[in-house]
């Protein structure tokens, strides 16, 4: 990682498994002589305005290192000119990176050529935007296989795919209609089913859903979970909304001007902000939704603790854990397997509700008393609605022809 600046990505402390991209000191500087910014310490440390006024760039994207893990879902969340779609749009250098490196696989993605870049995009790192130009006088069915006959696959068998894509996103019955006859969401549906269509390892999501209305756009947060839960396909997802982030997120990546000021679990950004900035951001988030018993644990004092009260999943909310300790009227044990990892009681719970909870010496402890890495619940983090304590839990082509598929 490039130390130009003293200020780069934040240390990710969560579990570690094999990376599809691994991003490392990467900037994206617009304006003249752009290069000059990220190697020049002088000039890397100036303020965004700073840097305008001097030099007349914008870094849009300021030494950010990070991996994007096998079959998770990180979000890439930040207001607006943050730089999301800068730092997204690098991946497969859609947009050119002025310093750092990229990797997919651990091959280098600054190195690649343009047939490789292509298969990239294509099979490897596929994008649905926002609006994804569907073709306006085919039919579902055929903007869906459009991808694959770019992709050189035969008429019946990319016909054969594209319904079963279709199908699956929940638009069965709808093969024949043209875009025009579908509402926004069942639009979007279409985009995403062409983006899947094309199987690619990592499907990047630009702002997808920002357009819909709110109803619609749940439904969409829901199909993305669905799928991810049925595929487990390595998701990145850019979005400006904290509770879509806290929602789809495994791992949310938190921008301000161009750098990620905190990567981690969304129990780890509200319960343990790493900066004024992010406990800002993070204020209104009823946390007993978010953070989950195991900051609130403690080791069990006696055997009437291990062998009686209700039981709760590691994962289970705090919200969850409130419920089930006010009906039992005792402290409630946090089992995995079998096996009695600890208890959480009325106050533990409450400490965390009030905020006055030590989340990060919670998480400690919890590793030591032997809770397993937070394996994150399709659904917690879904705020604004409770879930049962013991449930748990994918490119549009980017410039579309009329030929026939
Ligand atoms: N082509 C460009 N030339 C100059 N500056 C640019 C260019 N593209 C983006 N920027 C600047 O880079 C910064 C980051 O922009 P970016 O679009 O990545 O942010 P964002 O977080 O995705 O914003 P939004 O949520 O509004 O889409 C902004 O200050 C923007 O004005």
């Amino acid at each position: 990682m490039s130390t130009a600046t003293g200020t780069s990505t934040p240390p990710d402390t969560t579990r570690s498994s094999a990376p599809v991209f691994s991003v490392d000191g990467l900037w994206k500087v617009f304006g003249p002589k752009a290069g000059r910014v990220p190697a020049d310490p002088a000039l890397a440390a100036l303020t965004p305005a700073e840097l305008r006024s001097r030099t007349g760039c914008t870094a849009a994207v300021r030494d950010v290192s990070f991996d994007v893990r096998k079959g998770e879902v990180f979000v890439v969340m930040g207001l607006s000119g943050s730089g999301k779609s800068t730092l997204v749009r690098c991946l497969t250098r859609l947009i050119e990176p002025t310093a750092g490196t990229i990797a997919i696989d651990g091959e280098d993605v600054r190195a690649m050529d343009k047939a490789r870049l292509r298969e990239l995009r294509r099979h490897r790192a596929a994008m649905v935007f926002q609006h994804f130009g569907l073709l306006p006088h085919r039919t579902v069915l055929d903007n869906v296989a459009y991808g694959l006959q770019v992709q050189g696959m035969g008429r019946a068998e990319r016909r054969e795919r594209a319904a079963r894509v279709v199908a699956k996103v929940g638009l069965e019955g709808l093969e024949h209609r043209r875009p025009g006859q579908l509402s926004g969401g069942q639009r979007q549906r279409v985009g995403l089913a062409r983006a899947l269509a094309a199987d690619p390892e990592v499907l990047l999501f630009d702002e997808p859903f920002s357009a819909l209305d709110p109803l619609i756009r749940r439904e969409m947060q829901e199909e993305v979970v669905r799928l991810h839960r049925e595929e487990g396909r390595t998701m990145v997802f850019i979005t400006h909304d904290l509770q879509e982030a806290l929602k789809l997120g495994d791992r949310i990546a938190l921008m301000r001007d161009g750098r990620v000021v905190q990567l981690g679990t969304p129990e780890e950004i509200v319960g343990s902000p790493a900066d004024d900035y992010v406990r800002e951001f993070v204020r209104d988030v009823p946390r007993e939704q978010v953070m989950t018993v195991r900051t609130a644990m403690r080791p069990a004092s006696s055997s009437d603790e291990t062998d009686g009260g209700p039981a709760l999943r590691p994962d289970a909310t705090v919200s969850e854990a409130i419920e089930a300790v006010a009906r039992a009227g005792s402290a409630a044990r946090v089992m995995s397997d079998g096996r009695c990892l600890g208890v959480v009681d009325a106050e533990a719970l409450l400490s965390v509700v009030a905020g006055t909870a030590d989340v990060a010496a919670g998480s400690r402890a919890a590793g030591a008393m032997g809770v397993p890495p937070l394996e994150r619940s399709r659904e917690r983090g879904r705020v604004g609605a409770a879930a049962p304590a013991e449930r748990r839990e994918p490119t549009a082509p980017a410039t579309p022809s009329e030929e026939p598929v």
